[in-house]
């Protein structure tokens, strides 16, 4: 397993912009590590409760591909942890390697994960939507699970089979009754919790990450149809295979990662 900063690679020019948002000391993600981690036993339980019937969409927006929620009720919150409010799901997706060397935006120790999943939750005791919540310091929380190559999962694979119809950019189609707990490791009572950023422009410094300690596992067929879909929309002449949808860690600048375990 390669080691971040063992490589260098082609980076998609939106993650080749700045390396830290101008002035941001609290940015994502970052390596944890796990000596450094602060066990706090006041962390309780993450209990996601989630309502498959608020799936509704799989879109590529060019960056990964994200699986929407209706969250205009709280049908599908997340709470417990580290969190005091309930966080209403919005959406899911995806960060991956052109190898199975590399891929995830958190590193555990330097380690890479070929992939990395993340389910996006905004506040909905204080913001009546992600976009006022996106601005706010105590705005959103995001599970990351890493993903392993290994044997096949099923609760996937009916995503899978469906990306083919969302290949190009902006390509948009019907999803539903798609429980995203399912893709949660058996064990979430293990994780490590830091104050970051989203990974993604705007770069919001909203955001308490919740880093699964336990991996999931997908099967190397899985993770090559992730690699079909393209940065690029269907009338743009050069087609750019979506892959490297990564950005690389960020400073720590003197956060803690606390652990929910020994
Ligand atoms: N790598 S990660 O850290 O986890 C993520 N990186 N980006 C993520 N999202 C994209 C996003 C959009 N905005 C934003 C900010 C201000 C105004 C408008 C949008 N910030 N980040 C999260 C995300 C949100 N959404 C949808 O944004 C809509 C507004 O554009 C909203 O109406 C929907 O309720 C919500 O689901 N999609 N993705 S997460
Ligand atoms: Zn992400």
């Amino acid at each position: 397993m390669q080691e971040a900063g063992e490589y260098t690679m082609k980076m998609h020019p939106m993650w080749q912009g700045p390396l830290v948002a101008p002035g941001g000391n609290r940015q994502s993600p970052i390596d944890i590590r796990v000596r450094k981690s602060v066990f706090d036993p006041h962390l309780k339980p993450l209990t996601p409760d989630y309502d498959p019937g608020t799936c509704s969409q799989i879109w590529n927006n060019g960056y990964s591909f994200l699986v929407e929620y209706d969250d205009t009720t709280d049908k599908s919150i997340l709470k417990g942890g580290p969190l005091e409010d309930n966080f209403r799901l919005c959406q899911f997706h995806f960060h991956w390697g052109e190898s199975n060397a590399w891929g995830s935006e958190h590193t555990v120790d330097r380690r890479l994960f070929p992939a990395e999943l993340h389910m996006v939750h905004w506040n909905s005791n204080k913001y009546s939507r992600f976009e006022e919540a996106v601005m706010e310091e105590n705005g959103l929380a995001v599970i990351g699970v890493f993903l392993k190559i290994g044997k096949r999962h099923e609760g996937l694979q009916k995503l899978v089979d469906v990306l083919p119809a969302v290949r190009h950019k902006d390509s948009v189609v019907e999803f539903t009754r798609f429980d995203p707990a399912c893709l949660l490791p058996a064990n979430i009572d293990d994780y490590w919790t830091y104050a970051g950023s989203l990974t993604t422009p705007p770069l919001t410094e909203a955001v308490t990450w919740i880093i699964m300690k336990q991996h999931i596992e997908v099967s190397h067929d899985q993770l090559a149809v992730f690699r079909s879909l393209l940065f690029t929309s269907a009338e743009e002449e050069v087609q750019k295979s979506m892959v490297n949808n990564f950005r690389v860690q960020q400073p720590l600048r003197g956060r803690t990662v606390r652990s929910s375990f020994t």
